[in-house]
This record gives C-alpha cells, structure tokens and sequence, in this order.
C-alpha cells in the first residue's frame, strides 16, 4: 500500500516538479517508508487497514474535517483502528461518526488565517510543517490544484493517509521530509505556509529563505510562528527549554519578524492576527494523552511558562515575493 502511495505521489508530483528534484523527494520518501521504516511502522499500517475501504464521501471544507456518513460503518470498529493512530494532535475530525477530538483545534487557527489569503482556488500550495496534514485538506477545499505537505514526523503521514484513503481523488500529497531537504529554489508553488515551524529552526533565517526559494515569483507567504511582545529591536531565545519543549529557539517580536522577512527579500509584510494560545485550542483529549498546555504553564500564573517565559502567543504574518 505504502508502494502504491509512493508510485501515486511521484506521477502527481511530475507537474510541478523537475524529474531530478522529483526523483531526491521520492528517494527520500522510499528511504523513510520502506527501506528504513520508523519501528511502529508496521503496527501503524496494520491501524490503517483496520479502516474501511475508501472512497467515501467528504466534507474537507468543514470544521470537523467529515469522512464517510454516520451508519454507514460499524463505529467500534472504526474507532479501534484510529485509536492505533494515537497521539492526534492536529485535527478535528469526523471518521463515519467517531470524532477525534485533537490536542489541537486546528479549525481555529485556519479560521484566523483563511480569511487573509489570496484565494486558493487553482494555485499550487506546500505546507510546510503540515502535521496530520489537516491544513492541507482545508486548502484542497478551496480548490487548490496541488497541494504538498511535508513532515518529518512518520505517524503524522498515516494520519494523513487516513483521510487520503476515502479522498483519493484529492489532488493532496504528503512527504515526510524536512523543509531543509527539499530542493533549493524551485519556484514553483504559488502560497507557501510554515505555521509552527520558525521557532524549532536554529537558522531562522535560513527558514525563511528556503520558503522564498519554494514560492514562485508574485507568491505568498503565511508564516505563523510564536513571538513575544515588544519592539523592533525584541527578540526571546530561551536559555533551556521553553514550555517544556527543548527545540526551541527564537521567538521574535512581530516588529523584529517583519525586519526579517524584509531582509530576506519579501514585501507587503503585513501581520493579520496575534494571539495567546488559549487552554481551549490545546489541550490533552482522549486522543492524545500525554501533557499539553494547561501542564506547560505556571501554574500560579498562567500568563508565563512553567520557566518563566511569557505564556505561548503566537502571530500570522503574511508577505509577497517579488
Ligand atoms: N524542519 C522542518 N521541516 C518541516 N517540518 C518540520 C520541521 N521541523 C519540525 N517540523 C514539523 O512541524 C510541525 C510543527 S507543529 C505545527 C503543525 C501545523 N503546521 C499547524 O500549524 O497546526 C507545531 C505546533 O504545535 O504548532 C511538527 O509536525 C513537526 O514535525
């Protein structure tokens, strides 16, 4: 199945790739998947086929993404195999009636970011940092005509693959690569989103780079990352861990962001939300069991981390290439 996927993805990759930058993705894939699996792989597999037989009919577009009908399958059955999947941390979703309730209300963050994006409708997207791919069905509901996710996180694909089977017709393709890995400047997608990603990269800037060498010419960027407030001159790199997590790095102000973006190139640099990530939008569910960020903040001041940090708040930032 996974060679099948594989076999899929490269012919529907040929439109918008060279065949060499196609051929690194695909090694690269093949490497991941089935040369040298990820430990659970199997056991993932095995969750993915305990689903039903796709194609079933989908609402993408909606806020619970919905696959399949209620009634229409044997619900225990279905949940068992998508409790294998477990941890789901992106999400809503609705499979046949069992819904998964995510760590993350994913919908929330769309409905801050849709609403400032160039339509969607027949442009070429890659999401960078995609998840369980969540965004990327979103994006294909508004009429994309290819959209690319890519993850170094295997668990994350079998999700994705989840809802893929029931959508096979849907022109969205997960890779489970590093945005560092993909080949350089290829110009060749229209809107280009890294939302949770900026701040687990070292070289930021090289970050940012390496989006503006993915957009062609006129594209867009959406770059959603944590900042903290303060000026052009305020940036935050935690000395340890920063909400528990040990991967982070930089966590600009929006003023300071805006300087970079600037100064790799982008214009019309325009911030469209800023928020606290609340309680509500992140949190451990039944399917996802291990601490979230109610456990990641003081808990006699939630308005800092459990290091003293200011609490997650997090900004959009759109821009254009030139
Ligand atoms: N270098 C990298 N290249 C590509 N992906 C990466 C890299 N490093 C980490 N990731 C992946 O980026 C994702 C970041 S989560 C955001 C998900 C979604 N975008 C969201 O906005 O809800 C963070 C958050 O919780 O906000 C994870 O799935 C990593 O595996």
């Amino acid at each position: 199945m996974l060679e099948q996927y594989i076999l899929q993805c490269e012919t529907a990759l040929a439109t918008n790739f060279a065949d060499a930058s196609r051929q690194t993705l695909m090694a690269l894939t093949r490497e991941r998947l089935i040369d040298r699996p990820h430990g659970d792989l199997s056991r993932w597999m095995a969750a993915l086929e305990a689903l039903p037989a796709g194609p079933a009919s989908c609402d993408l577009g909606a806020d619970a993404l919905r696959i399949g009908e209620p009634g229409q399958q044997d619900l225990q059955a279905v949940r068992a195999a998508l409790e294998g999947l477990i941890p789901w941390r992106k999400g809503p979703f609705d499979f046949f009636g069992v819904q998964v309730d995510t760590e993350w209300r994913s919908d929330w963050k769309w409905q801050r970011v849709a609403p400032h994006l160039s339509p969607l409708a027949g442009r070429r997207v890659l999401d960078v940092g995609c998840g369980s791919g969540y965004h990327c069905w979103r994006i294909a509901a508004e009429g994309a005509s290819q959209v690319v996710g890519i993850d170094p996180t295997i668990l994350f694909l079998i999700q994705f693959l989840a809802v893929k089977r029931f959508a096979q017709q849907v022109p969205a393709w997960f890779l489970p690569v590093r945005m560092e890995e993909m080949p350089a400047e290829q110009q060749n997608f229209d809107t280009v989103l890294s939302m949770g990603v900026l701040y687990h990269r070292r070289s930021p800037l090289d970050h940012i780079l390496e989006l503006k060498g993915a957009l062609a010419s006129g594209g867009e960027l959406v770059l959603e990352t944590l900042v903290v407030e303060g000026d052009a001159q305020t940036v935050l790199m935690p000395e340890d861990r920063y909400a528990v997590m040990r991967n982070v790095f930089f966590l600009p102000s929006v003023a300071m962001l805006t300087i970079w973006l600037q100064r790799c190139g982008f214009v019309d640099v325009r911030c469209v939300d800023e928020s606290t990530t609340t309680m509500e939008e992140q949190r451990a569910t039944d399917w996802m069991r291990f601490q979230s960020l109610p456990d990641f903040l003081d808990p006699d001041n939630p308005a800092l981390t459990r290091e003293g940090y200011p609490a997650p708040r997090r900004a959009v930032l759109v821009a254009r290439k030139p």
